[in-house]
């Protein structure tokens, strides 16, 4: 049974504002899937009405195999949510919380423990009032992690998070994964979640214009391979002769460097082998293949003619 499943979901505010647009989504169970999007691409309206927290205008949803207008308690009670703006009770501590919504989820988690799995053991008495962006949002972490849920639902985590907030989210993510547990997280921040999803969706005005592994999304960017290829010397023409090969279209020499910027990632081979032939011994490859942020603003900039799977 997949965690999250939609089927034209829609959500229309006034004639105007189509916040969701028939969204066909499948999140599978221990799959961690990366909902990204620029600001008000409807990543928040889709969460919000996974929970139940905003009516569709069309469509249907299927969380946890339950249907969130007929019984958004059964989701709830399985799935732990970090919300975009999370509401605390200033005057109580970090501890305090944690102790409430363990008995809110009639579980024995240990507050204590939590609260050492994002980072804040050392905060556990203060009161949250003195709590910076970031240490809300480690805490508002814990919160969701309380009861084991099969389902996290995380609404930007990554929100004044520090790096090293950042890499703790990634720790989480892969555990609970590991666990077994879905985690469907929303970010416009496309770098830092590389590395930690299994499959991304790529939200645009409202539609789902992408949705694949991260690795098939960078195949089919736009944006071309460099490959810097170390050199003693760069022989005169030999960059004219590797531009000239099909797949390549750029090839600079500099200080003991090739560079070549190949459309066609399979051609720097073709590249490796010309210098063979030439001689031109190799003493290091190194590969940039374009970043998540590129491949993103390609999709979004152009969505009507980027490769990326249609949906
Ligand atoms: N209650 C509302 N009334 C009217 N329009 C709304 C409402 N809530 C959201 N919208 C609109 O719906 C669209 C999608 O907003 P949403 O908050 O879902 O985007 P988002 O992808 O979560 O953005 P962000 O990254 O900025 O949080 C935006 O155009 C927004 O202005």
């Amino acid at each position: 049974m997949p965690s999250i499943e939609t089927h034209g979901l829609t959500k229309r505010y006034g004639n105007d504002v189509v916040a969701v647009d028939d969204l066909d989504l499948t999140v599978e169970s221990g799959e961690v899937f990366g909902f990204l999007g620029p600001n008000g691409a409807g990543k928040s309206t889709t969460i919000n009405m996974l929970l139940d927290f905003v009516r569709p205008t069309a469509g249907e949803s299927r969380v946890l195999g339950h249907d969130p207008q007929t019984n958004p308690r059964a989701i709830r009670e399985r799935t732990g949510v970090l919300p975009e703006a999370t509401g605390f009770y200033d005057g109580d501590t970090a501890r305090d919380h944690l102790q409430f919504a363990t008995a809110m989820k009639r579980t024995t988690d240990d507050p204590d423990a939590l609260l050492e799995r994002v980072g804040l053991a050392d905060a556990a008495d203060r009161p949250v009032s003195g709590f910076s962006k970031g240490m809300r949002q480690r805490l508002g972490l814990a919160i969701a992690l309380v009861g084991s849920p099969d389902l996290l639902i995380l609404d930007e985590p990554l929100g004044g998070l520090d790096p090293s907030g950042a890499r703790l989210l990634r720790e989480v993510v892969r555990n609970e994964r590991d666990r077994g547990a879905a985690v469907f997280f929303s970010s416009h921040i496309m770098d830092q979640v590389e590395t930690v999803c299994d499959r991304v969706g790529i939200m645009h005005d409202g539609r789902l214009v992408a949705v694949d592994t991260i690795d098939a999304l960078h195949a089919q960017s736009a944006t071309p391979e460099t490959v810097s290829l170390s050199v003693e010397t760069a022989p005169q023409g030999v960059t004219d002769q590797l531009a000239a090969i099909s797949g390549i279209s750029e090839a600079t020499a500099e200080n003991g460097s090739i560079r070549i910027t190949c459309p066609d990632p399979a051609a720097k081979t073709d590249a490796i082998a010309r210098l063979d032939e030439e001689g031109v011994p190799i003493l290091d490859i190194d590969t940039e293949a374009s970043s998540l942020e590129e491949v993103f603003l390609t999709i979004t900039d152009d969505s009507d003619t980027a490769g990326a799977n249609r949906v």
